[in-house]
């Protein structure tokens, strides 16, 4: 008689932590390695939990998976670690059922690894654990609910064994992907899972309030395995508190709310367990339950934009944005003179970059408040995916909303590694597409999650374009799935000659989103010669590079030089795009101010004639 006939009239309990456990032991390398190094540390683990009382044991194999096992040069041994764990685990069972644990790799970052990989690795480490003798499998810790309904599939195909798949929650009764915990659990159910429930990275306190809001489903068993509290750091290592009492107690909720199997995650010890199974082990399951309703959130209402955003101006007007550098020194008051000149000039934005080139500059948060406090000064912010994990870039988002700044660009950011702090982490949680989407769902109130965030913001996001780069045709497809993000327009990088415009518009007239093309004035012979040499993909045109190195050393002639050929290449970029983006060089607001003003003047020319 398998577990799953066990289940039909009675609670079952399973083991706690294996990981963990062996942790605290002070083992700190890679667990499932131990099942061919230690095996007997392994063995002792098991034992401890059948004698607390567990009616079912995993085999130590979480993290036996070829993505897993080759972060510690192990991928070798898979074949071995899962044989050996499973013998390990049906030596110390006694007349316990033993599952074979595959888990769950992706967390909250769907980028990590491609579910082609995911699902090779799985393959392989099922095929492994069905040529041993198992009651079952344990599909454990899956955060990313598409993971876990497409390995649940490659299982159910493979096996009749039961299979129990638990999903990690984001927070108290919501998938990572926003994903309401029971309807996860349905899917998983209709996919052929046999028990589905939740465990680790929450408590029994969040368990319970989750499962309340879960029914009895009509084709699967729910189980539950809770972390034993939330962890702290004590001496830099990981610690969970532990009380036993309160699992007993907590063992009775579960039962309660329809949990048929009731086991423990990271922080479990076999005193856990041996509560739990004090209070509820063999007592009747719960037939019938009242399901609580989650209260939806009041409907969001959105912030009034008092000015016209910049791709709809781009769409119906010349619009001129110009990018000018936040201060790498304390020395914010040169920084506003320089936007003062700008906005005299008459541009439409100021677009502030976040640590271009991966060095240190006051913040453009910092300077777009300002701007906007002292000079009634509209910024568009650039957010870049290095400097922020997942916590700070929505934390930043919030920011931005609340000071009113509702013009960003979202970037993924120079790497670390070419700016002043080569060593630093570049974070990149998120990719560019990534934290486009965020953004836009933040525009329908809610938070990565899907939590709610008791508003809706009013963002308009703005990708960048690289089109120096060899195949166009390819950055231009990197700009249609950027508008399948949710980009709202885009803004390029500088470009150098007329036929690079050219080329440009016809590659991209397809798309409705509107391009703000880059035009950035050369400063000089060496400029001229470090973009040429140095910048990727950027070649100017021997023509350009002759007048620069003819104005020789006088600043004077070269920045007139520098304007000149900036002039022409406007004459060819307004002909065919709305809107401009001037970049600044060094601060040199009066090179940009005067390229705007020259725009101006071709406009007035135009309307008179
Ligand atoms: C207008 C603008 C403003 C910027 N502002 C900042 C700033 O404030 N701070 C900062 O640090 N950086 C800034 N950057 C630099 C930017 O972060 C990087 O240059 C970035 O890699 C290009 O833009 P993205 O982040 O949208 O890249 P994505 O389009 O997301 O590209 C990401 C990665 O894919 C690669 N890639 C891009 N196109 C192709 C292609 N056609 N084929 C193959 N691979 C490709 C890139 O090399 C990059 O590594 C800015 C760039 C632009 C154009
Ligand atoms: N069940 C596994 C262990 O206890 C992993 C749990 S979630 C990280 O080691
Ligand atoms: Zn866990």
């Amino acid at each position: 008689m398998g577990f799953l006939e066990d289940i039909k009239s009675k609670t079952l309990i399973a083991d706690g932590a294996m990981g963990t456990l062996l942790y605290s032991y002070g083992i700190d390398r890679c667990f499932e390695e131990l099942n061919i190094s230690k095996p007997e540390e392994v063995r002792r683990v098991h034992e401890a939990y059948v004698q607390a009382g567990a009616d079912i044991i995993q085999t130590n194999t979480y993290g036996a998976n070829f993505i897993k096992l080759s972060r510690y040069g192990l991928e070798d041994e898979t074949k071995q670690i899962n044989e050996k764990a499973v013998r390990l685990a049906r030596s110390a069972a006694g007349s316990a059922y033993v599952l074979g644990t595959l888990g769950g790799i992706r967390t909250f970052n769907k980028n990590s690894y491609s579910l082609e990989d995911i699902k090779r690795s799985f393959r392989e480490q099922l095929y492994l654990l069905l040529n041993e003798q198992l009651d079952g499998l344990l599909l454990e810790t899956y955060y990313d609910l598409e993971e876990a309904r497409e390995v649940l599939k490659i299982a159910r195909k493979e096996t009749e064994l039961p299979i129990i798949l638990n999903v990690s929650m984001h927070e108290e009764g919501v998938l990572q992907d926003g994903t309401p915990l029971a309807d996860g659990l349905k899917q998983l159910a209709s996919l052929g899972a046999d028990v589905v429930g939740i465990n680790c990275r929450l408590g029994p306190y969040h368990m319970i309030r989750a499962l309340e809001e879960v029914p009895l489903l009509e084709d699967a068993y729910l189980s539950v395995y809770p972390n034993s509290s939330l962890p702290s750091l004590v001496e830099g290592r990981l610690v969970y508190e532990t009380d036993d009492e309160y699992f007993r107690e907590s063992a009775e909720e579960f039962r309660n709310q329809g949990a048929r199997i009731i086991g423990g995650c990271c922080g479990t010890t076999p005193n856990h367990i041996r509560a739990m199974a004090e209070a509820v082990k063999g007592l009747p399951p719960v037939t019938e339950k009242h399901v609580k309703i989650r209260k939806k959130a009041a409907l969001a209402v959105q912030n009034e934009r008092t000015e016209p955003v910049l791709d709809d101006l781009a769409k119906q007007k010349r619009s001129i944005i110009v990018e000018l550098d936040p201060p790498k020194q304390l020395n914010f008051e040169k920084f506003l003179h320089a936007a003062k000149e700008l906005q005299s000039a008459g541009i439409d934005a100021l677009t502030l970059a976040d640590n271009s080139l991966a060095t240190p500059r006051i913040s453009n948060v910092a300077c777009g408040a300002l701007l906007k406090q002292r000079l009634d000064m509209r910024s568009l912010i650039h957010i870049t995916c290095r400097d922020r994990n997942l916590i700070g870039l929505q934390s930043h988002l919030m920011g931005l909303d609340t000071l009113g700044l509702s013009d960003v660009l979202a970037i993924t950011g120079d790497p670390s590694k070419i700016g002043d702090f080569p060593g630093a982490t570049s974070v990149y949680d998120l990719t560019s597409f990534d934290l486009i989407s965020l953004i836009k769902q933040f525009n329908e109130g809610l938070s990565y999650s899907g939590k709610p965030l008791g508003k809706k913001t009013n963002f308009s996001v703005a990708a960048a374009f690289n089109p120096n780069v060899r195949h166009i045709d390819k950055a231009v497809k990197r700009l249609e799935k950027k508008i399948a993000c949710g980009a709202d327009y885009f803004i390029s990088q500088p470009v150098y000659s007329e036929e690079q415009l050219i080329k440009i518009h016809e590659e991209t007239k397809h798309l409705e989103t509107p391009i703000y093309i880059g035009v950035m004035p050369l400063t000089s012979s060496r400029n001229a010669e470090f973009i040429h040499n140095e910048i990727p993909g950027i070649k100017l045109s021997d023509s350009i590079r002759e007048k620069m190195a003819l104005a020789g050393n006088d600043k004077q002639k070269q920045a007139e030089e520098g304007l000149a050929i900036a002039r022409s290449l406007l004459d060819a970029a307004c002909d065919l795009f709305n809107g401009i983006y001037l970049i600044t060089p060094f601060l040199r607001s009066d090179l940009t101010a005067e390229l705007t003003a020259y725009i101006h003047q071709k406009e007035k020319e135009k309307t008179n004639v």
